[in-house]
């Protein structure tokens, strides 16, 4: 009855002029002050508050009485959280200091561009006055720093993807996310030994170089294009990029990304620590040549997408923005590449040589990985893996030949692990169904039967090719030469096996 009373006695100016100055009279005789971290600031997710609802998740499970706990889909950790307008204490440095989450439902009536959450959310922190300056010079950091210490650890990487489109959720994230669980590891790929290390060192080297990037000015990231024939592990080879470094994993799905503009905000909203993938990149987008009127020499057919000019945006047919190879290129190498730390780019694709050499120059793709063929060391990595064998474990008449054949069977890994999983329960009729595969792909491509042109060599080249390789691990810029190389020189090839196969049909 009061309440309405002073609702119709008084006008609400006067109303709030009261309750200000109440509050401030309050907050002069008051010990503490209170600071709040509200969930969604003007249009933007508050960064602070993911940080201080992981930090209090680890802080909580200690010390709350009431706490929420939830598990995400396919997570494997179970997160505590403060329950919805509960508190706790937090002792830091010998000073207590009081969190509350509020939860407040939102009015109907609150215009935004893009739908909000159906609750405002924050956290209050209430402070003795006399602890001011303790609580905003470290402890803040300190809970930012613990928040990105559990996120690293103990938190399921995650996997996003771009697949909604360009729409927001309603917290303004265009990318969705799932736990991130791929088992592939360096230790399980099968691939060149030595390649493998200087490609674990690189990464090393890049995960510890933020004095290095800082000193040299240079933005703290790095590019990894990855090729070669399908079924050789380049997927297999990003899981165990982020499994390695611990990264999350952005898989960007260009036919999804209409324009430069939301590529930009797609890379703008990736956290560091991050690798950013895109995968088949010659199917993705036009970026065979950046000559108008080469779309014919395409092999996937992607829609909408014009061909790109350099520099500027372009405008397709229908009079809108599209993506165009300039913007790509802005994503990997411009000014907007670097609005995070820490994040490696790994495009992949079947035909290095579809793609601009714009996109293979150093700085944008700092290493040319070739992914290929099983050779022996190869065949003993999936032979530990599917089979237990450990070195030595194999008889010596299958031993050779496994080596007589192999580099002359060109067979993927994928190929060569189905056939182990296949007879997995038997050890010696695996190792025999194998050989005997590999056999009948020599004879296959030695009648010529079997002709893959992913690689544009020969057995013989195939080496000279994995030599150029090593030699680009060792320099990429070196290796970017040679890969310009084979560029002109595939795509002769490419043409004179095209005109083949037109003829045979
Ligand atoms: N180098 C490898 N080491 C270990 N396993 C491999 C390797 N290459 C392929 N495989 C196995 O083959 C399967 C397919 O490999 P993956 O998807 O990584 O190939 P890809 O090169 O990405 O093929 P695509 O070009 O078709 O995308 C994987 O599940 C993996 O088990
Ligand atoms: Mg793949």
């Amino acid at each position: 009855f009061c309440q309405s009373l002073l609702h119709s006695i008084f006008p609400p100016e006067l109303r709030f002029a009261f309750l200000k100055i109440f509050y401030r009279i309050f907050n002069c005789f008051s010990v503490y002050c209170y600071y709040d971290i509200t969930e969604i600031d003007g249009v933007n997710t508050n960064e602070l508050y993911n940080a201080v609802q992981l930090y209090l998740s680890s802080t909580a499970s200690n010390i709350g009485n009431r706490l929420s706990l939830t598990r995400g889909l396919n997570s494997s950790a179970i997160t505590f959280a403060l329950s919805n307008n509960d508190h706790l204490v937090d002792v830091y440095d010998g000073v207590a200091v009081l969190w509350e989450h509020v939860v407040m439902q939102r009015q109907s009536q609150t215009f935004s561009w893009r739908p909000l959450p159906e609750d405002k959310r924050g956290f209050t922190l209430r402070v003795n006055k006399k602890d001011k300056s303790l609580i905003l010079g470290s402890y803040l950091d300190f809970v930012v720093e613990t928040a990105n210490e559990v996120r690293r650890k103990n938190q399921d990487r995650l996997l996003y993807t771009n697949s909604r489109g360009g729409s927001l959720d309603s917290r303004g994230h265009p990318w969705e996310s799932v736990p991130f669980k791929h088992p592939s590891t360096f230790e399980t790929m099968a691939m060149d030994p030595q390649k493998k290390l200087q490609i674990m060192a690189d990464l090393r080297d890049f995960a510890d170089g933020q004095s290095f990037y800082q000193r040299t000015g240079r933005a703290w990231k790095r590019g990894y294009l990855l090729y070669g024939p399908p079924g050789t592990g380049k997927s297999s080879m990003i899981a165990a990029m982020a499994n390695f470094l611990r990264y999350d994993i952005y898989d960007l799905e260009l036919t999804e990304v209409h324009t430069n503009g939301e590529l930009r905000k797609l890379l703008m909203k990736t956290s560091s620590k991050s690798i950013i993938v895109i995968e088949d990149i010659d199917c993705s987008i036009n970026l065979g040549n950046r000559k108008k009127g080469n779309a014919s020499s395409q092999s996937c057919d992607i829609g909408p997408y014009p061909l790109d000019f350099p520099g500027g945006l372009n405008v397709g047919d229908e009079g809108r923005n599209v993506i165009t190879l300039s913007g790509l290129l802005n994503f990997t190498d411009g000014l907007w590449s670097c609005c995070g730390s820490e994040r490696i780019f790994v495009f992949t694709t079947n035909h290095i040589e579809k793609l601009d050499p714009a996109l293979l120059r150093s700085g944008r793709m700092d290493m040319h990985i070739c992914m290929s063929y099983c050779e022996l060391s190869s065949i003993k990595i999936l032979l530990k893996n599917y089979l237990g064998f450990e070195d030595g474990d194999l008889d010596e008449g299958a031993f050779k030949e496994l080596e007589k054949v192999v580099k002359k069977a060109k067979m993927t890994p994928a190929d060569a692990s189905e056939v182990l999983i296949k007879n997995r329960r038997d050890k010696e009729k695996a190792v025999r169904e194998l050989v005997e595969e590999l056999k009948r792909r020599v004879e296959r491509n030695r009648n010529g039967g079997f002709k893959e042109r992913d690689l544009l060599v020969g057995v013989q080249e195939q080496e000279e090719e994995q030599e150029q390789e090593k030699r680009a691990l060792e320099s990429p810029k070196e290796g970017c030469h040679e890969l310009e190389w084979n560029f002109k020189k595939g795509e002769e090839e490419v043409e004179k096996e095209d005109q083949e196969k037109v003829k045979m049909r």
